[in-house]
């Protein structure tokens, strides 16, 4: 591998005497869509919240593009390109599709450039919302009331609404949560589009979604990192298929 952009170092977390997070360990590739998988409770949300400064670590290290990162507070790794999409991102409902994106770009622009020019920003910030709605296949929509997508569409705005942050790294947290099959499938589409663009973390319990979609994926169980490697290598590792027994869907 080259260069990770983010390597984990033996990070660990109790809440009294519950361990969820046991010295986890991982690089994530610079180009890679690493998918964290694991039962309910086995402390995927929790990992993403180390990662982003959300959850405060008992021991550990955080490595973001060569930088540690372990003592940075959320804003400012967020600064540096951390961004989480999903459970943090606010649509503003009186707004159109193209406007939610533009003032995500004009929030992230006012905290990056606070001394560019005034004249050519508001061009520059549509151009650039438009590129990200087109990135997520939504740019047929832009003009419209940001309340009149769909729950699959909406998640897909969220992403748009990420990337014009310009993300050094991308958390997506259960993207997939409360979608149907089809648009599961138009979420997938989307990604598979920013795969290699973007890295990305994927924490996702739709397997046939990760399987396809992952270069890599890790397994947690009980806070602990049972099996990282391709889907063929996780799909066929004893430890990982005993973790799901009893779960008909797993890949
Ligand atoms: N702030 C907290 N205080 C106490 N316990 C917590 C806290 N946050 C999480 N936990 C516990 O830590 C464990 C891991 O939770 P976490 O949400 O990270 O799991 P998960 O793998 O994301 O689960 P799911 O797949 O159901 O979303 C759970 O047992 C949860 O109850």
């Amino acid at each position: 591998m080259t260069a990770p952009i983010l390597s984990l170092r033996g990070l660990s977390k109790s809440y009294g005497a519950l361990k969820v997070t046991d010295d986890v360990t991982l690089d994530i590739g610079a180009s890679e869509l690493h998918a964290i998988i694991g039962p309910n409770g086995a402390g995927k949300t929790t990992l993403i919240g180390e990662i982003t400064g959300e959850v405060p670590l008992d021991v550990g290290q955080v490595t973001f593009a060569g930088e540690d990162i372990t003592r940075l507070p959320i804003h400012a790794r967020a600064l540096r390109g951390l961004t989480r999409s999903f459970q943090i991102t606010q649509i503003l409902p009186a707004f159109t599709v193209l406007e939610n994106v533009a003032t995500a770009a004009q929030a992230h622009d006012r905290s990056s450039f606070r001394f560019f020019r005034q004249v050519s920003r508001d061009a520059r910030l549509n151009d650039k919302a438009v590129a990200a709605l087109d990135q997520v296949g939504l740019r047929p929509k832009a003009e419209l009331p940001a309340t009149s997508l769909s729950h699959g569409e909406k998640r897909q705005l969220e992403i748009a609404m990420a990337l014009v942050s310009e993300p050094k790294l991308l958390l997506l947290d259960e993207p997939m949560a409360g979608m149907g099959r089809e648009e599961t499938e138009s979420l997938v589409a989307v990604l598979m589009a920013l795969k290699g663009r973007y890295p990305m973390v994927l924490v996702e319990h739709d397997m046939h979604a990760v399987f396809r979609l992952a270069d890599r994926i890790s397994v947690l169980v009980y806070g602990r990192v049972i099996a990282s490697g391709t889907p063929d290598e996780v799909r066929a590792d004893p430890a990982v298929r005993e973790a799901y027994l009893g779960e008909e869907d797993f890949a």
